[in-house]
């Protein structure tokens, strides 16, 4: 079963209750997370702070996407924030196997991202460790941006490693994922959609995650 999970960075911060309660009643799975600290990313979201009080006015899983640079310095705000899935970047951390221990060791899942650029080979000796692996689709910083075709085949690779490991390791992908592309990302093997400005962003939420649906059936 593919996920749905609606970035709140396209969501309006001054209705965030009212745009986070449309996008459950049209029945997404989770709510990502965009944390940009303005340093791994050349942009500023919001922290822990926001996060906590998300938590309280949702039953979504919180999918945690931490954009900063030395993440494990933050882990524990995430996890008493209400985070259940935390994933940091490969490139933002000089000690990546400490620190997937260290947000297993909160008992919450943990997931580790690619940027564009980087080979998956990086993943060789962490694999085995992660609940998740999300492939960016576009440079991490901002939403609405233009999905990059080459991340097909690295999904596609991504999907053969983890199949000849007999790992059960979801792939969520994330960056300009729309009604028109989702299916070859859901059929190179992708089984978590991020969305930002094509669900936060639509006329109609309840429409488009109805649109969105169809095509991954
Ligand atoms: O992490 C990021 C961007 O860095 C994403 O989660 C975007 O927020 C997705 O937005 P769209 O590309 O779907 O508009
Ligand atoms: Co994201």
């Amino acid at each position: 079963m593919v996920k749905l999970s609606p970035s709140i960075l396209s969501a309006n911060f001054a209705n965030l209750k009212e745009d986070i309660e449309k996008v459950e009643k049209a029945g997404v799975d989770m709510l990502h997370i965009d944390v940009m600290d303005g340093q791994f990313v050349p942009n500023i979201s919001i922290g822990p702070v926001v996060l906590k009080s998300v938590s309280k006015i949702t039953n979504l899983i919180l999918d945690v996407h931490l954009m900063i640079d030395e993440p494990d310095r933050y882990i524990k705000e995430f996890v008493d924030g209400g985070a259940n899935i935390i994933t940091v970047h490969l490139e933002a951390c000089t000690h990546i196997h400490r620190t997937i221990q260290l947000i297993k060791s909160y008992g919450v899942k943990v997931g580790v991202s690619l940027n564009p650029g980087t080979p998956l080979n990086h993943l060789e000796y962490i694999l085995d460790d992660v609940d998740m692996v999300l492939l960016m689709s576009v440079n991490p910083g901002f939403g609405g941006q233009k999905f990059i075709p080459a991340i097909k085949d690295k999904i596609r690779e991504l999907k053969k490693m983890i199949d000849a490991r007999g790992l059960n390791i979801d792939i969520e992908v994330d960056g300009g994922i729309k009604v028109d592309n989702v299916k070859e990302v859901v059929e190179a093997g992708a089984n978590v959609i991020v969305a930002g400005s094509a669900i936060f962003g639509a006329d109609n939420v309840e429409e488009s995650v109805r649109s969105f649906r169809e095509e991954i059936k």
